[in-house]
């Protein structure tokens, strides 16, 4: 009797099962009929970016319109409508955006051409630039924080040398800012108890800026006698982080900084100031954008002249990531903005992808995604810069960094590190033949 129950129970399981993952699977590994639109929905760009990534990109809209009700934790305004009237709504706009993903018909992905380089290769067959926003930023300011947030959290301590050698690394490939090290308290963090040997290391260094983070007034005086010449102090939009963090309250830490960023100003040292937990803090979930705007306000009426917004655990998505950046705008000039996506659920170029396009030209990133906050538990790596810069390239945004030699830093950070490199670029030209690559 039992079993006969349990019989029952599972093939209704099996029909369900059926009806509700397998049609729509089905319909995802069915190409697209020439009248099907290959995306839809507001956010459309990231839409056909991501999904055409994926390979052959269909939907079962009248499973979406069942699901449409569900909500993953995001206001309605912010949710995406892939609904088949959305697409027909879209269309004069999708027949425009199309051109930019596919052109190679709707099956496949638009981002590798066959030398294995987002670049094209010769004449562009499409006007990328026509197509992108006016306020998306022709150049983009790559800040690489791989020694200092990357190797913050490592669980060996990578001897100094090879972190100068790093360093060296990354300056040849071109990229303007390193951030170097912090001079924060060596009980916190012992892995960058060596800051001012590192700096030590790369004093002859002229052009690229090498900032440090400095979280009160003895580490202040401290990087500023080791030859520092910018610095970077770090609030967080959330008390639990900044007690865990900085072993104070929001307003405590902002007070310490006041007294850095005057002794900064009077010796006209630029400081940058973090705001850690952005989106998502990992004690209290969801984080407003008031509380950030709260604390971007305090940083940049102190003096600081580049506001960089973190998404310390990497939990964002261009749903919360959107309105936070909009209300930031509200007080912080654009330009002055950066953005700083770990990734942790594989959001972080999606993210920078819409910040470019709110007009934010200041992305800090890590070779080889590195990373992740001592502070911030289950916080993975930062966005790889070789993803950002394959990106970049693709959308024809200038970085003026040079790609193979970010990778050859990635390789040698690695290599010591004793673990394949980890962006998405260099896993992808390891499974390519040698001789195939003309990246
Ligand atoms: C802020 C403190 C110092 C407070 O730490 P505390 O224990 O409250 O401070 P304290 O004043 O009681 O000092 C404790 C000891 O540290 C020394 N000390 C005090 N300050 C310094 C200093 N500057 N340099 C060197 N030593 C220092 C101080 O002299 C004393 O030494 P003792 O008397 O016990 O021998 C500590 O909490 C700290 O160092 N925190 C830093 C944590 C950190 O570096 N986290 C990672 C960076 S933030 C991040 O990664 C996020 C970001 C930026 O990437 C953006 C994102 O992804 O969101």
């Amino acid at each position: 009797m039992l079993a006969a129950k349990a019989i029952d129970k599972v093939s209704k399981w099996r029909s369900f099962a059926s009806h509700k993952f397998s049609a729509p699977l089905e319909a995802y590994k069915r190409p697209l009929g020439a009248n099907e639109d290959c995306c839809s929905g507001r956010n459309a760009v990231g839409c056909c970016f991501s999904d055409t990534l994926n390979g052959v990109y269909t939907m079962d809209t009248d499973n979406i319109e069942r699901q449409k009700g569900r909500n993953y934790g995001f206001p309605e305004k912010h949710m995406e409508d892939f609904t088949r009237k959305a697409a027909q709504r879209n269309r004069p706009k999708m027949d425009r955006l199309s051109n930019i993903c596919l052109n190679q018909g709707h099956q496949r992905v638009c981002m590798m051409p066959r030398n294995f380089s987002s670049q094209s290769n010769g004449t562009p067959s499409i006007d990328l630039k026509s197509k992108i926003p006016a306020s998306f930023p022709s150049f983009v300011k790559i800040v690489e924080v791989g020694p200092r947030d990357g190797l913050q959290n490592e669980k060996e301590i990578v001897p100094t040398a090879v972190k100068v050698e790093l360093i060296k690394m990354l300056v040849s490939s071109g990229l303007p800012v390193v951030e170097a090290t912090s001079f924060v308290s060596p009980k916190w963090v012992p892995q960058l108890a060596d800051a001012k040997d590192v700096l030590e290391g790369i004093r002859t260094i002229e052009g690229p800026k090498f900032p440090v983070l400095t979280p009160n007034l003895k580490g202040f005086e401290a990087a500023l006698a080791a030859g520092a010449k910018e610095v970077a102090i770090f609030a967080a939009a959330s008390e639990s982080f900044s007690r865990s963090n900085l072993n104070c309250s929001i307003e405590d830490s902002l007070s310490r900084y006041r007294d850095v960023a005057s002794a900064a100003k009077s010796r006209s040292i630029p400081v940058r100031g973090y705001i850690s937990c952005v989106v998502g803090c990992p004690v209290e979930g969801a984080v407003p954008p008031s509380k950030v705007v709260d604390v971007a306000k305090e940083l940049i009426d102190m003096g600081c002249n580049e506001i960089s917004l973190g998404d310390t655990i990497g939990v964002g998505t261009p749903g919360t990531v959107i309105p936070m950046l909009k209300a930031v705008m509200e007080v912080v000039p654009v330009e002055k903005l950066a953005v700083h996506f770990h990734d942790t659920y594989g959001q972080a170029l999606s993210n920078i992808l819409v910040s470019l396009q709110m007009g934010i030209g200041i992305v800090d990133s890590a070779v080889s995604g590195l990373g992740g906050c001592p502070y911030a538990k289950g916080a993975s790596g930062n966005v790889a810069t070789e993803d950002v810069i394959y990106m970049l390239d693709g959308l024809g945004v200038k970085t003026n960094v040079d790609l193979r030699k970010v990778m050859l830093a990635g390789n040698f950070i690695c290599k010591h590190l004793g673990r394949s490199p980890g962006s998405k670029v260099a896993v992808a030209l390891s499974k390519i033949p040698a001789n195939a690559s003309k990246l």
